[in-house]
């Protein structure tokens, strides 16, 4: 049906409490009723200038637009002013911002990249349309619900593999048609997971994207890589199809970022492990059905899987991040697992810890990157739509420091980690091993490092805003509450660039002088 249309001069004649219209670019809202019930209260909207009047300025300098579509305030709306139509309009499921710097650069009109072809483009508007579509709104959900990702969601993200291709590329994908078969299996690389891994931090909940089966993605490539054939064939068909949910299970309350410090031991007992210990900030633990362990064993470490029994038990451990991403503290009372349950040789655990660490590390820093490309499209709005001292924000030198300072962050990170992600195409997984660990470590530290001072500055910008967990303000301060996450989850920050140096120390050719 038509929209009803009114001139301003109607508008105006209903400006007072019973009988009160307003203008939010163009469309023609009767808020009479609703007034009273207005969470900024009714005083505001009988004020001059707003009452009867256009108040799209104002509005948009307190509300987020998402506001104006929640059905039950979308219903005010009456009509709209003749001859204008709406400007300020949501971007639209696969669309990609105009705002500058809030999309990587191969994704703006007219720019020209290394490394992103027409498989990549295809990819991606699929995959943003999915991740708005499907992804977002259960995320909004259970970041605040605190509950697990929905079975739901989960089924339709296995359906469409996404949750197998953030694994990487490799044999785990064969026969899986990808992103309902968008692009060919063997066109699949880690560019199209790094776009994955945008998308899904675009989402701006920093405890659903590790809820987002990130135990997962770190907990099933030991299985991959090292169970047997057997474990394979049991384990892997059911969690890819999302019917079993899998999680990494490494660090202790006695050995963090010292992975080689836990004290979770494995004894033989003829063709069992008997597991005792403790695991602690396991993500995904509360809801996992399968634990990948590493434990001390004779004469060095083994990484077992633990199926969940009656002697393992999980408890929720509360963070300042939302417990939808599960984390938990773990407790295994002499569980017994079949010794075929070893992912890779005995003793030889640290190996497989080890080599799985890169690409937690990529994946974490890529997340990392994604919010914080999101921080600073919010800032970008922000500083133009908030008047403060009659201008926009940016009219202040200041706050211009600020955003330059936040872009030149984030492009150069973009910039890395394109290029490492770019070796990892052409590399095998053992020469990534040895050329990539060390550059990860410090391309991980440098992300999660820029992401903290991102958050800091965008506080600053947002000012009292950045510290209220709705409103205008929501993805700034769930970003500064949660950016320290990046810089500890999968090897401390300082930990990881002194791995990348000690890496680059050793290789420093003994011939090399000054
Ligand atoms: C259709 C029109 C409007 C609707 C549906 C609406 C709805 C809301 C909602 C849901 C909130 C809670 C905060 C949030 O979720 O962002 C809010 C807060 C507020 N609104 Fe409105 N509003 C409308 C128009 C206006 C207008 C025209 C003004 C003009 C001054 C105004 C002033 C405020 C203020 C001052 C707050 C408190 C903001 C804060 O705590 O930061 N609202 N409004």
């Amino acid at each position: 049906m038509a929209l009803k249309e009114f001139t301003y001069e109607e508008v105006e004649k209903h400006n007072k409490e019973g009988d009160l219209w307003i203008v939010i670019d163009s469309k023609v809202y009767d808020v009479s009723r609703f007034a009273n019930l207005h969470p900024g209260g009714l005083a505001v909207l009988l004020a001059d200038g707003v009452a009867g009047k256009d108040s799209t300025n104002v509005f948009f300098g307190l509300h987020r637009h998402e506001v104006l579509l929640r059905p039950q305030y979308a219903r005010l709306q009456i009509g709209k002013i003749r001859g204008q139509e709406e400007v300020i309009k949501p971007l639209l499921p696969g669309e990609v911002s105009t705002v500058p710097y809030a999309e990587p650069t191969w994704l703006n009109k007219g720019f020209h990249n290394p490394y992103y072809n027409d498989s990549h483009r295809k990819f991606h508007r699929v995959a943003r349309k999915f991740f708005m579509e499907v992804v977002y709104p259960d995320a909004i959900k259970c970041e605040e619900s605190g509950k697990r990702i929905s079975q739901d969601v989960v089924d339709r993200l296995c359906e469409m593999n996404i949750f197998a291709m953030r694994l990487g590329p490799g044999k785990h994908l064969q026969g899986r048609t990808l992103l309902s078969g968008v692009i060919r299996n063997e066109e699949y690389d880690h560019f199209h997971e790094l776009i994955l891994n945008l998308e899904l931090a675009r989402c701006g909940c920093r405890g659903y994207v590790d809820g987002f089966l990130a135990g997962g993605v770190i907990g099933l490539p030991p299985v991959l890589n090292f169970g047997s054939d057997e474990i394979k064939a049991q384990v892997v068909p059911e969690v890819l199809a999302g019917k079993k949910l899998i999680c990494l299970a490494i660090s202790e309350a006695f050995a963090g970022s010292d992975v080689s410090g836990l004290q979770t031991t494995a004894v033989r007992d003829g063709d069992y492990w008997v597991i005792s210990g403790t695991k602690k900030w396991i993500t995904n633990g509360t809801f996992a059905d399968y634990f990948t362990v590493a434990c001390r064993t004779e004469g060095g470490y083994t990484v077992i899987l633990v199926p969940r029994g009656k002697d393992l038990e999980t408890r929720a451990i509360k963070t300042s991040y939302s417990s939808t991403a599960g984390t938990a503290f773990v407790t295994f009372d002499k569980v017994r697992v079949p010794v075929s349950n070893t992912l890779g040789k005995i003793g030889k655990g640290m190996q497989v810890i080890l080599s799985n660490f890169n690409h937690e590390r990529w994946m974490i820093a890529a997340c990392a990157l994604g919010m914080q490309r999101l921080v600073v499209e919010e800032c970008l709005k922000w500083s133009n739509q908030r008047m403060a001292f009659g201008k926009p924000l940016h009219a202040q030198a200041m706050v211009r420091a600020k955003l330059a300072g936040m872009i030149s962050r984030v492009e150069s990170s973009q910039n890395w980690i394109e290029s490492v992600t770019y070796q990892m195409n052409n590399m095998s997984y053992g020469e990534q091993s040895d050329k990539l660990a060390g550059t990860i470590g410090l391309l991980k530290q440098y992300i999660t490092r820029t992401g903290r001072e991102i958050a800091e500055d965008a506080t600053q910008i947002f000012g009292g805003r950045s510290i209220t967990v709705t409103g205008m303000g929501k993805l700034i301060e769930n970003f500064h509450r949660t950016s320290p996450y990046d810089s500890i989850l999968g090897g401390s920050e300082d930990v990881l660039g002194d791995l990348g140096m000690r890496q680059a120390i050793r290789k420093i050719p003994s011939s090399a002088r000054l």
